[in-house]
């Protein structure tokens, strides 16, 4: 399954392709009905008349429109709409007055504030979509600040037209410095998917995501330079085990890193490798360090200065800190031919050092980047409020810089690559916010290079299995709350072994 995800100059596009072709109005009573049904859906099954009614806000523009067509969808069907409409200075479209009138001839109530005693059933949001050109504003502008605040208090779903008002579809940003959006339960997105529901803020106000396509064709699609992750993405690597095989047949995979102080970075890495199926996975500490790990005492450890850097995969930078030796080893990483995943301090040497640049794009052999935010935006040369601004920016300006697959972390990870490809990971949870979850996904990532993958398929393989690891330990009980990275391995080895079952058929 393709799962496109298109910007709102794409959206513009397909609207435009597709409105030439349709008598006025057909594209806004498709998206009214289907959030309508949508909604009915929420409401679930409740005797018409005598349900909690639903609360319908509609704003200037077309987003108003699809509004009031919900409204008068569910008048239509007996359920009770109530309509707070905001109308902007300029005049509405056509088929946003058509939209209006049709809600005005049917049952549906206007009010013009929201009542402090409202209890409602449902809150459908349809103050702007797409079409958000700035913040949200106070007294000035209809009080839509104060509006999507007080909707905070209400404890009803909230189903978003489009997109949750207030949020930016192309980057996931809420828009303006200190700005307010609406945190829906659930969104009803038209025409194609968007990254911004995805991304950044984008999974806290935009809930559960229903993508509607109003009958549109696929004629009328261009391609997308984005898309959401599925386990399809990276299915050709899913490959069951031969019986004539040895360890050899799985790959080595070496974690570099471990300065004083920072020991158990590499050896999470480590176990995440190791569960994630390589054949031998070596630790190679900077520091002297522990002779073994007793919870997984198959790894194997080695001093990082007398280790044999070629033929193996190599994960540097866990724990790794800024030192001399640290950069010597770095260098000599990325000079070298084996497949190479670069994280946490390895990222930030990088970012200082136009050499070590230089010679990361320059290789050859697959590899991949996997920064949190601050150590991106160290190697952008800006900080990490710039970077999670516009996250698809930030990840493909890297790949760019870098010439490698990037994997930009946080909730709804960024894969890209320096010809502009970007993937959009929907696997993971807030779980994953604890000290060392970084440590696993770059020894998940290094593991599947070890065993053959591509560094695209492996970015995009590593980022969801680890998230998919993590919801699984939440169905059991096991966080978000306290989730700690240790449990991860094990974890993402039991979502790798059923993906590998489910490819058999
Ligand atoms: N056309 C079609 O075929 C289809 C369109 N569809 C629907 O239309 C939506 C796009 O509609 P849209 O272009 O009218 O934009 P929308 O999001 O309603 O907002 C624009 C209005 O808001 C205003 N405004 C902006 N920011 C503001 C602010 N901060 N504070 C205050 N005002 C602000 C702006 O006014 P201005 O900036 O000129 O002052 C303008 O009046 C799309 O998301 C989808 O839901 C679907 O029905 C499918 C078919
Ligand atoms: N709120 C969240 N939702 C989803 N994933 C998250 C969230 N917070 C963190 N993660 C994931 O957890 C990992 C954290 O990595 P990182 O920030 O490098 O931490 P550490 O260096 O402590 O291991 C990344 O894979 C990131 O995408
Ligand atoms: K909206």
């Amino acid at each position: 399954m393709d799962n496109p995800l298109y910007t709102v100059a794409q959206i513009r596009a397909i609207e435009q392709s597709a409105y030439a072709t349709l008598p006025p109005g057909t594209l806004m009573q498709r998206a009214g009905r289907a959030a309508a049904r949508f909604a009915m859906e929420l409401l679930g099954e409740r005797t018409p008349g005598n349900s909690r009614p639903v609360l319908v806000l509609a704003g200037p523009g077309n987003n108003g429109g699809d509004a009031l067509e919900v409204a008068a969808n569910l008048a239509d069907a007996g359920i009770d709409a109530t309509v707070l409409h905001l109308p902007g200075r300029q005049d509405a479209s056509e088929e946003t007055a058509t939209a209006h009138e049709r809600a005005r001839d049917g049952t549906v109530g206007f009010i013009d504030m929201l009542p402090p005693d409202g209890d409602w059933g449902l809150v459908v949001d349809g103050l702007f979509g797409i079409g958000l050109a700035r913040p949200l504003e106070g007294a000035l502008e209809g009080d839509y600040r104060d509006l999507v605040a007080a909707l905070e208090a209400l404890r009803c779903p909230i189903l978003a037209l489009d997109v949750p008002s207030g949020l930016d579809a192309d980057t996931g940003a809420v828009v303006g410095p200190d700005g307010i959006a609406v945190r829906a339960t659930h969104t009803i997105t038209f025409l194609g998917d968007k990254p911004g529901l995805h991304t950044a803020a984008g999974r806290d106000h935009a809930g559960q995501v229903r993508v509607e396509m109003l009958e549109v064709g696929p004629e009328h699609l261009p391609a997308a330079g984005a898309r959401l992750g599925s386990a399809e993405l990276f299915a050709r690597c899913l490959a069951p085990r031969r019986h004539d095989t040895h360890k050899g047949s799985y790959g080595d995979v070496a974690v570099i890193g471990g300065a004083h102080g920072m020991l158990g970075a590499p050896v999470l890495a480590a176990r995440g490798a190791l569960l994630g199926g390589a054949g031998r996975v070596f630790v190679a500490m900077l520091d002297a360090g522990p002779g073994y790990d007793s919870v997984q005492p198959e790894l194997m450890f080695r001093n990082a200065d007398d280790l044999d850097l070629d033929g193996r995969t190599l994960v540097i930078g866990p724990g790794m800190g800024g030192s001399a030796g640290a950069m010597r080893l770095l260098a000599k990483a990325l000079d070298g031919n084996s497949p190479l995943v670069v994280d946490a301090d390895a990222i930030n040497l990088i970012g200082a050092s136009p050499d070590l640049l230089g010679r990361l794009a320059g290789r050859r052999a697959p590899t991949v980047l996997t920064p949190h935010p601050l150590e991106g935006a160290r190697l952008l040369g800006m900080t990490a409020g710039v970077v999670q601004a516009d996250r698809l920016a930030s990840a493909r300006e890297m790949a760019v810089r870098t010439q490698a697959t990037v994997l930009l972390k946080g909730s709804g990870t960024v894969m890209a690559r320096p010809d502009g490809a970007v993937v959009i990971n929907p696997t993971g949870n807030a779980g994953l916010a604890t000290a060392g979850s970084g440590d696993v996904l770059a020894g998940i990532c290094g593991t599947l290079l070890a065993q053959g993958w591509p560094a695209w398929e492996a970015a995009i393989g590593a980022a969801w299995i680890h998230g998919a690891a993590a919801d699984l330990l939440v169905a059991h009980g096991i966080g978000p709350v306290g989730m700690t990275a240790g449990e991860l391995p094990a974890a993402a080895r039991a979502v790798l072994n059923m993906l590998v079952q489910e490819s058999l058929g």
